[in-house]
C-alpha cells in the first residue's frame, strides 16, 4: 500500500484526490491537510507520497519541506517557472532518493493535446491559444496554457521556424492576449466551465484545431493516481505527466 497525504484537501482539487486515493485498492491515504495544518502530520502518519493541490504563493514551502522530509510529491498546482523549478533541482540533489512530479494538467487527454500541438507545431506558420476555464481560478493564463505555448515555441525553435504573422499595429490592452515565449495566449473564465483549451493552427488555405475538454474533475484522476503510483520510481524533478506514459 502507497500511504499518501493530500495537501489543499478541502479544495475543488484536493477533495476529488482524497476520493480518489481512498477508492485506489492499493493506496492508502493516510493525511488530508488544508490551510492552517502543520505539515509534521505528513511525518506522524507516515506518508510517502504527497499530493498537493493548494495556491501557486504557498507550494514551494510545502515542497521545500517534503523534500527534507524524504517525502515524493506529486504536484497540480500551477505557477512553475524556470526559476522555480531550478531551485527545486538544487533542493531535490541534497535528497537523492526523492522524487517530484510537476504536472501542469493530469488529465490524460490533455497531455495528449500538448503533445499533438507539440507535434504540429512545425507546419504551421500560424499558432494561437485559447484557455478556458471556471470563474473561481487565480491565475491566468493557466499551467495548461503556458505548458503547450512553451512545448509549440521549442518545436518553433528547433524548426527554425519564422516569425508568427501579425499585422497589428493598435490594440486595447489585452486584445491579443499575453505573450509566452511569442506565442498568444488568451484566457476566458466562463461559470459552467471546468477547464478545456484550444489550440490554433493556420496556414495557406487551412487551419487545424485541436481541443481539449476536461467536463468534471474525475478527468484528472487517472493521471494523479498514475503519479502517485510511479513517483518513487522516478528520483528527482519530472515535469509533465508525459514522462511517466509510454507516447512512443
Ligand atoms: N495539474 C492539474 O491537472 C490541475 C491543476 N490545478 C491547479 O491546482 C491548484 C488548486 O486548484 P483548486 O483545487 O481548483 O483550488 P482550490 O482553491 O479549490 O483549492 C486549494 C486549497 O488549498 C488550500 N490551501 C491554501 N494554502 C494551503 C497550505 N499552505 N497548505 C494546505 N492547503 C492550503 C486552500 O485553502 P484556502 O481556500 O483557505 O486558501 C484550498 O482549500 C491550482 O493551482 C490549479 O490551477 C487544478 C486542476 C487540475
Ligand atoms: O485551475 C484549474 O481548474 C486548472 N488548473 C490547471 C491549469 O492551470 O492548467 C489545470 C487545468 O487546466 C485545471
Amino acid at each position: 500500500m502507497i500511504k499518501v497525504g493530500v495537501l489543499g484537501a478541502k479544495g475543488r482539487m484536493g477533495a476529488q484526490t482524497c476520493l480518489a486515493v481512498e477508492e485506489a485498492a492499493d493506496c492508502d491515504l493516510v493525511a488530508q491537510l488544508d490551510q492552517g495544518d502543520s505539515l509534521d502530520a505528513l511525518t506522524e502518519a507516515g506518508a510517502e507520497v504527497v499530493v498537493d493541490f493548494t495556491r501557486p504563493e504557498v507550494v514551494m514551502d510545502n515542497l521545500a519541506w517534503c523534500i527534507e522530509h524524504g517525502i515524493h510529491a506529486v504536484v497540480g498546482t500551477t505557477g512553475f517557472d524556470a526559476e522555480r523549478l531550478a531551485v527545486l533541482q538544487t533542493q531535490l540533489a541534497a535528497s537523492p532518493t526523492t522524487g517530484v512530479l510537476i504536472a501542469p494538467n493530469f488529465s490524460i487527454g490533455a497531455v495528449l493535446m500538448m503533445q499533438f500541438s507539440a507535434k504540429a507545431a512545425k507546419y504551421y506558420e500560424s499558432v494561437e491559444i485559447i484557455e478556458l476555464h471556471h470563474p473561481d481560478k487565480v491565475d491566468a493564463p493557466s499551467g495548461t496554457a503556458r505548458r503547450t505555448a512553451e512545448l509549440i515555441a521549442a518545436a518553433r525553435r528547433d524548426a527554425e521556424s519564422g516569425p508568427i504573422p501579425d499585422a497589428t499595429t493598435t490594440a486595447l490592452d489585452g486584445a491579443r492576449g499575453a505573450d509566452v515565449e511569442g506565442i498568444r495566449v488568451h484566457g476566458v473564465r466562463l461559470r459552467g466551465l471546468i477547464a478545456h483549451q484550444e489550440v490554433l493552427f493556420g496556414d495557406e488555405g487551412e487551419t487545424l484545431t485541436i481541443r481539449h475538454d476536461s467536463m468534471s474533475r474525475v478527468s484528472f484522476m487517472a493521471g494523479v493516481l498514475l503519479g502517485v503510483r510511479t513517483i518513487a520510481t522516478a528520483p528527482g524533478l519530472t515535469v509533465g505527466l508525459e514522462q511517466f506514459m509510454d507516447l512512443t
